[in-house]
């Protein structure tokens, strides 16, 4: 069964330096249901790596509240949080000497006591993390010894070795051809529907993610809409975003198409 699993009441999201605020978008109010693949989309620097952050707790909302299963964001501890929601960045990783295998049971984290032992249940919660992503034959590298693309499946290994309800992805498929987007984002489909995880991610690839995503969140200058690609696509939210004399947004086919 569907339940809310994030709620943003009247959110102004952006940041802090000293006095001064900087704005990003404000009156951000969403309610994301369980067992849902959620895309969020807008143009470069509208604001969605800043709201990602924001609820989840890494930067603090300027107004309003992030409620994660009916809780605000802010009152986690990290271990509770970490068990509530993981998150996959697509910056580089700090210069280490890991394995795939070591960074994929690092997901393992917010389980394992002070020493770190792997218990069997762990260990079972990695090796699928593995098998879902297909990484299984470099799991002994090093993660400088494997290609962007391959380091960005690891990184969503490691968030399902985190096994949260809440999953949430900066731009998963920027390094990946199409064939792996794709594969990608029904492995995320598959979570979701099978699981019911719930799974946000940002991206630039509108076209799959109208074809992939159960639902969407868009950013605008001027509002938020967040609905299903059919009803975005019939309401013609598409026909007025993304609005240049290059592209025009052909609702038939539910494609953009170059002028
Ligand atoms: N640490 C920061 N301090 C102040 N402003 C910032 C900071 N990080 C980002 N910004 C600004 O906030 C705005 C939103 O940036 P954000 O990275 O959230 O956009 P985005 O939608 O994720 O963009 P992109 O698609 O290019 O990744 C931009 O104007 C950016 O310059």
């Amino acid at each position: 069964m569907s339940k809310t699993i994030l709620h943003t009441k009247n959110l102004t999201i952006g940041y802090t330096k000293g006095k001064q605020k900087t704005v990003v978008q404000t009156n951000v109010s969403l309610t994301l249901n369980s067992g849902k693949l959620i895309a969020l989309i807008g143009k470069n620097g509208i604001g969605k790596s800043t709201f990602l952050k924001t609820i989840t707790g890494i930067i603090p909302p300027l107004d309003g509240e992030v409620e994660l299963n009916n809780k605000n964001i802010l009152s986690f501890e990290t271990n509770a949080l970490a068990q509530e929601l993981s998150l996959v960045l697509t910056e580089a990783l700090p210069s280490s000497d890991l394995t795939v295998y070591e960074i994929v049971a690092l997901g393992r984290q917010p389980y394992t006591n002070w020493l770190g032992i792997l218990t069997d249940e762990d260990k079972a919660k990695i090796n699928e993390a593995i098998a879902l992503t297909e990484i299984g034959n470099f799991i002994h590298k090093k993660h400088y010894e494997i290609s962007d693309g391959q380091l960005q499946k690891v990184m969503i290994a490691r968030a399902l070795a985190q096994d949260t309800s809440l999953i949430i992805l900066d731009e998963p498929t920027t390094h990946l051809d199409l064939v792996h987007k794709v594969t990608l984002l029904k492995l995320l489909q598959k979570l979701t529907h099978e699981t019911n995880k719930t799974i946000i991610y940002s991206t630039h690839d509108l076209d799959l993610a109208i074809q992939m995503a159960d639902d969407m969140i868009i950013f605008t200058e001027d509002a938020i809409f967040n609905d299903q690609p059919c009803s975005l696509i019939s309401n013609g939210v598409f026909d007025k975003i993304f609005q240049n004399e290059n592209i025009i947004f052909d609702p038939t086919i539910g494609k953009f198409k170059v002028t």
